[in-house]
């Protein structure tokens, strides 16, 4: 089969739901969560959305925020990375859809990337401990984001750089 040429790889965004992301970790939403009452019926609480898995010596679950710049697109990816040690997590602080893009692992290295467009609202995602991934990747204004994953001690990340990069276009096109 005739190689892809350099610069022709490309990927459409698909729209975020469980099913599609189940391979790569879960979907951070409301939907299909009955909400429990709390405080009194004054809170309401969507439980136990995702895993955030941490191994290794000393490992912790810790909470950061991230204030991340908007990419250009269509994206151009050529580097994805995986964290061996520990999920991660990242849920927007603002209503607004950002791009996800992960892929399987074959043999150590990643495959052919998947990308996903979240739905907006408030749409987070739980990457899976050891699942590649894209980096955090707001797409029109900077966005703020929690990110929960794992703190301690160990190498928790590994890059993986394509030798020819994939361009990841949002439905639509751009
Ligand atoms: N480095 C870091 O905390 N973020 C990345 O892992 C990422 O997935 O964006
Ligand atoms: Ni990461």
């Amino acid at each position: 089969m005739k190689a892809a040429e350099p610069g022709t790889r490309s990927v459409t965004a698909e729209p975020l739901t469980a099913a599609a992301f189940a391979p790569f970790g879960q979907v951070i939403d409301t939907a299909g969560t009955a909400p429990r009452p709390m405080n009194a019926g004054m809170a309401r609480r969507f439980h136990d959305l995702a895993a955030v898995e941490v191994v290794g010596e000393g490992a912790r679950v810790v909470v950061g925020l991230v204030e991340a710049q908007p990419y250009a697109l269509p994206l151009r990816l050529s580097l994805v990375e995986r964290h061996p040690l520990g999920a991660q997590a990242f849920v927007p602080l603002s209503a607004a859809p950002f791009l996800v893009v992960v892929c399987p692992d074959e043999d150590g290295k990643p495959g052919r990337p998947r990308a996903f467009v979240t739905a907006g609202g408030c749409q987070g995602v739980c990457y899976a401990r050891g699942t590649w991934h894209g980096v955090l990747t707001p797409f029109g204004a900077r966005q703020d984001f929690v990110v929960i994953d794992r703190g301690g001690p160990g190498e928790n990340l590994a890059e993986h750089t394509f030798a020819h990069p994939w361009t990841i276009h949002l439905p639509g096109g751009n």
